[in-house]
């Protein structure tokens, strides 16, 4: 049990004057600096928000695999829809070579483009049309309300973050204002036979964007992440929380002050019974598809330049994506 793991009290730092606000950021500024990983707890997502979502993405799991397969993205590369079991090896993002990861997922995306986006290549990628399963009743609403809860939430934990990087509290706001992040529900269904040598749940990988809140099931395991003395650390379960993790992006655009940390999703251990499913709910926020991401002012030494080139928070993501995609077997 990791006792240490950082638990963040999010409507506290909010409520704060100024100088408890500045001490907290620095808090979550060393996190930030050794793993990128805390929970976030008093975040006033409603619980009927994330019950509902969650229960509807477990009964369209339950689906038999046909009728899930109707829901699916219409070819190779599309981002969202449902993506059956092994069609993604996570590891490959770092060019890593495994087995395909053990789970199926849904993807959504942004409600709908802003007013005059007209790059065809957000129209095609970002903006394109999430692919709903008819069932179960009430799954589009459900999913739409918990994806803007995620929105909202994710502007907050920014404002933490421009804190934490010496930043006024709104710096971020003009490159979130229309972001192109994507909600994932995911089932790593109960394993009936043992994996392939290297086959995990979630192969080792960094998540790509500025943030991701992730949901895991309740009082489970699997979740792994990698300590910055290269060992890998479990993350306990804390009830009532959303676990936050920074990604490539954010590490990026703050000059690797911050780290996007490795992380992997474990079979549960056979002698433990552990067999069983598990659920989670991944939110990854990106940055709007024009947003031009440099290296912050606070995070560059004086006379030193910056250790990346900038760019640009749509085509950086696609990218990404595509380098995960196993391809169809022909
Ligand atoms: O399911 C989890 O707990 C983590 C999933 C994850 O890291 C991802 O999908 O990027
Ligand atoms: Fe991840």
């Amino acid at each position: 049990m990791n006792a240490d793991f950082p638990v963040f009290d999010l409507g506290a730092f909010e409520d704060a004057d100024p100088a408890i606000k500045a001490e907290q950021g620095r808090q979550v500024d060393r996190i930030c600096r050794e793993t990128g990983f805390l929970a976030v707890t008093n975040h006033g997502v409603p619980a009927q928000v994330i019950e509902s979502v969650w229960q509807a993405a477990q009964e369209f799991f339950d689906l038999p695999a046909d009728v899930k397969q109707r829901a699916k993205a219409p070819y190779d590369g599309y981002p969202y829809g449902y993506l059956g079991p092994e069609l993604e090896a996570l590891a490959k993002s770092r060019g890593v070579d495994t087995p395909p990861d053990l789970k199926e997922s849904f993807n959504g995306g942004p409600a709908s483009a802003p007013p005059g986006m007209d790059d065809p290549e957000a129209l095609e990628f970002c903006y394109a049309k999430t692919i709903w399963p008819d069932a179960p009743a009430g799954f589009v609403e459900a999913w739409r309300t918990y994806y803007g809860s995620m929105e909202a939430l994710a502007a907050r934990v920014m404002r933490v973050f421009a804190v934490a990087l010496e930043l006024p509290e709104n710096h971020f706001e003009a490159f979130i204002d229309a972001p192109i992040s994507a909600l994932r529900a995911l089932n790593y269904p109960r394993q009936t036979s043992a994996p392939r040598p290297g086959q995990l749940r979630a192969g080792a990988h960094t998540d790509y964007g500025s943030l991701t809140i992730l949901l895991p099931q309740e009082g489970s395991r699997g979740l792994e992440i990698m300590a910055p003395d290269g060992n890998w650390l479990s993350v306990p379960p804390v009830p009532g929380a959303f676990v936050i993790n920074i990604g490539d992006l954010m590490a990026r655009w703050t000059n690797d002050r911050w780290v996007s940390t490795l992380h992997r999703v474990v079979n549960p251990p056979p002698e433990e019974g552990g067999m069983e499913r598990r659920q989670s709910l991944a939110f990854f926020h990106q940055p709007n598809w024009h947003a031009r991401i440099e290296c912050l002012p606070s995070c560059l030494p004086a006379g030193k330049t910056p250790k990346y080139e900038p760019v640009l928070s749509g085509p950086y993501l696609m990218a990404k994506f595509r380098a995960t995609t196993v391809p169809a077997a022909s």
